[in-house]
């Protein structure tokens, strides 16, 4: 399968700056980072405050390029200046906080930004507001002021407009953090849906566990590093392991881990609580 995204040996240091702004050194963020993400896949990079992940996310659309080592995103090497627009027509973003991304006074004509910026004909700039809107449950808004709607509706709209320029792949940098639990599922379910439907290469970046259930490959940063890598099964599993990096664990996780503990007969990596329920009344 074709590779999407791939990190050889990513390394990223921020300039360490006194209180007058002076330079005294570097603070490495990111530290030696290996990923490969593959066309179509769904993946999810988990991590603690400050473990490193929006560093990450910012490489990959080349807001950010590598101190050492080398990133490519759909075979392009993200370093090489003359690549900056195929980069970013590559890997869309969307950020934490949708107030900062939506910049139009009506849902459609933000949403036809950009496609209007990468010089997409008219006519097909409105055929594609509509199917990114459509892909995203807000058509029935297409005429509303972005101000009124609720931050999981704005942050669906900040996704339309990233898919309405076609990129090969959607990187989330933490979207929903500042979102009440319905904006959450809301976002979500939307991802998901785009994950199905339109064949798209999504990055999520999370420090939500629930979230990355669906992954086909998560990925554990701390201190810059990744630390452990695995699908959501083989990562949900290692319980002790996900509270030594400081990541809160899913409830029905930790009990049927707890349960296990106890000589129970119950499977390693419990995701749902379908899954526990099941597994206890299988109990002899
Ligand atoms: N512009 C910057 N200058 C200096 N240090 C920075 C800068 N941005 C981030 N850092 C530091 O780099 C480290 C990684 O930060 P990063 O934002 O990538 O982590 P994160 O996992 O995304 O955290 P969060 O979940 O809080 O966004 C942190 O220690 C942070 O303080």
């Amino acid at each position: 399968m074709k590779k999407m995204v791939q990190t050889d040996d990513l390394i990223f240091e921020y300039a360490k700056r006194d209180e007058e702004g002076n330079v005294i050194g570097n603070y490495r963020a990111i530290d030696q980072v290996n990923l490969e993400v593959e066309e179509g896949q769904f993946i999810a990079v988990l991590g603690h405050n400050g473990s490193g992940k929006s560093t990450l996310a910012k490489h990959l659309n080349a807001i950010l390029v590598p101190t050492e080592g080398t990133v490519w995103v759909d075979g392009t090497n993200t370093s090489d200046p003359n690549e900056l627009w195929n980069v970013r027509q590559s890997a869309g973003m969307v950020f934490q906080n949708p107030d900062n991304q939506i910049i139009g006074t009506v849902v459609e004509e933000d949403v036809g930004f950009g496609p209007e910026n990468l010089g997409v004909p008219t006519d097909e700039i409105w055929k594609r507001v509509e199917d990114s809107l459509k892909a995203v449950g807000m058509i029935s808004y297409r005429h509303h002021s972005p101000n009124k709607l609720s931050g999981g509706q704005k942050q669906r709209v900040a996704i339309a407009g990233v898919i309405a320029m076609k990129p090969r792949c959607i990187v989330l940098d933490e979207p929903t953090a500042m979102l009440d639990p319905n904006g959450r599922k809301e976002v979500l379910r939307t991802v998901e849906e785009l994950r199905k439907k339109e064949k798209v290469t999504v990055i999520l970046i999370t420090h939500y566990m629930e979230e990355v259930i669906d992954a086909d490959k998560v990925f554990v940063m701390d201190h810059g590093h990744v630390v452990m890598e695995g699908t959501p099964r083989e990562i949900f599993s290692q319980v002790d392991t996900l509270k030594k990096y400081r990541l809160d664990v899913p409830q029905v996780t930790i009990l049927a881990d707890e349960l296990k503990k106890r000589g129970l007969d119950i499977p390693a990596g419990i995701l749902r609580k379908e899954e526990l329920v099941e597994a206890i009344c299988r109990l002899k």
